[in-house]
């Protein structure tokens, strides 16, 4: 099934790909961006840039190669040089092509797992967590808080015959189908969120588990993919979230050999507040680990940001962007705000639903503002008795960090951030936000 091509909306169906003069601008884009991370590297860079005021990590180190040397992987290095990142394709060599792996291939393991996971994240409020949920997002049935989709669950759920990871309630007719839609990140961005919103519509069904299957679970194959799907009718959107998908470097051709017009949404925020969050759910599982501020540097004196440590490179967005521009055009990539995600919900999911072609029908009815819990949460639906919010792993208290640390941090991501503003076409505002307070 595949949703109606929408004229003037991006990402119809429709979509082929860049046209020439949109590939030019992706093409000088990345020279930027390589340039840019010249510079910060302490090479040469614009003015702006090289000023104190901007320049990410504030030290300059004696050469890009002294960097270069001291880097771990994956710190931010030129796009086309990030370890695996394809060079750009040739139309001799188009992505999904025969040139490229068999999906046989063992993925590596993605550095940014989600730990979080199932749907039961959505809880009935003011039930306690690990009440049932009988809506059509209650997929499972107990609060997951950090428990990511296990193997052993992706496997039952995989295995031939299964009712797949969907929703509990999903009627057993219909089909398996590939996904049309995903939402490929960013972890912490608000993604559980974002799923648990468009599953209010009746033309979206979606796993409620994250299956990982373009980064940790490849090697199962197509056919284990499907069968994590729930079953939909014609006309129905098949979905998941995974949120690593986006830092992945294998998954923008693993999903393109997939279907090159699979819809992509990417849910993004102020970096800063991500790496917080990010760090937040790690503590809750390792309260031994070292302070942010300690994570955060290579050498504090020296204000050298640890580009290498996850929690700082997933918002480096610019960079993986570049990773999907290189497979898909920018028309069939959605940009959802995190921030306006919780402050102004149902006009974000017009958006979403506008992308992938839907009715309205997510709207401001299905939204109340919970006070205890911070955030919006969804109402109860018609044949059922309580209205959702999501679990105790969501709106955790953030640990406070050093005023300095965050100070370091948003100099560090702000030139990023604009990169990543002139490749979408989008100000989201986190600079602003950030004068705000
Ligand atoms: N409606 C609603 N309810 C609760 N939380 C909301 C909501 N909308 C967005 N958010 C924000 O989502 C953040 C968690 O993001 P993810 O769901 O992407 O996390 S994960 O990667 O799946 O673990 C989570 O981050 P933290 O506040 O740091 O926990 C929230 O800020």
């Amino acid at each position: 099934m595949s949703p109606p091509a929408q004229p003037g909306v991006p990402g119809g169906r429709g979509s082929k790909g860049p046209p020439a003069r949109k590939l030019l601008c992706m093409c000088s884009l990345s020279l930027c961006l390589t340039y840019l991370c010249y510079s910060l590297m302490g090479g040469t860079g614009p003015a702006a840039l090289r000023s104190p005021a901007v320049l990410p990590g504030t030290a300059a180190p004696r050469s890009p190669a002294a960097l270069l040397g001291t880097a771990a992987p994956g710190a931010p290095r030129s796009p086309a040089a990030l370890p695996g990142t394809a060079a750009p394709r040739s139309p001799a060599n188009p992505p999904g092509g025969p040139g490229d792996p068999a999906p046989s291939a063992a993925p590596p393991r993605a550095s940014n797992g989600s730990r979080e996971g199932a749907a039961g994240a959505w809880l009935r409020t003011p039930l306690a967590p690990g009440e049932v949920i009988t809506a059509q997002s209650g997929a499972f049935e107990r609060d997951p808080q950090e428990s990511s989709t296990t193997d052993e669950e992706l496997s039952r759920a995989g295995s031939p015959g299964s009712r797949g990871g969907g929703s509990s309630t999903t009627p057993d007719y219909g089909e398996k189908r590939l996904p049309q839609a995903l939402i490929i990140g960013v972890k912490k961005g608000g993604t559980r969120a974002l799923l648990e919103a468009i599953r209010a519509h009746p033309d979206v069904r979606a796993v409620g588990t994250e299956p990982h299957f373009f980064d940790r679970n490849y090697e199962k194959g197509l056919e284990w993919y499907r069968n994590v799907m729930p079953k939909t009718l014609d006309g129905q959107i098949t979905m998941e979230k995974t949120p690593s998908y986006f830092v992945t470097n294998e998954a923008p051709r693993r999903i393109h050999s997939m279907a090159k017009d699979t819809k992509l949404i990417v849910v993004v925020r102020n970096p800063v507040t991500r790496a917080i969050s990010d760090y937040t759910q790690t503590l809750s599982k390792k309260p031994e680990i070292p302070t942010f501020e300690v994570l955060a540097f290579k050498n504090r004196t020296l204000g050298l940001i640890d580009a290498s440590w996850s929690a700082i490179r997933i918002g480096i967005y610019a960079l993986h962007l570049e990773n999907w521009l290189q497979y898909f055009p920018l028309s069939q990539i959605l940009f959802v705000s995190g921030e306006r995600l919780i402050t102004d919900p149902a006009g974000e999911m017009a958006k979403v639903q506008d992308f992938l072609g839907l009715k309205r029908i997510v709207t401001e009815k299905h939204f109340y503002f919970n006070k205890t819990k911070g955030f919006p949460c969804l109402k109860k639906p018609e044949d059922s008795s309580a209205p959702r919010c999501l679990g105790k792993s969501k709106g955790r208290t953030h640990p406070k960090i050093d005023p300095d640390v965050i100070h370091r941090l948003r100099k560090f991501y702000k030139p990023f951030n604009v990169m990543f503003y002139q490749m979408t076409g989008q100000d989201f505002q986190w600079e602003q936000e950030e004068s705000d307070k």
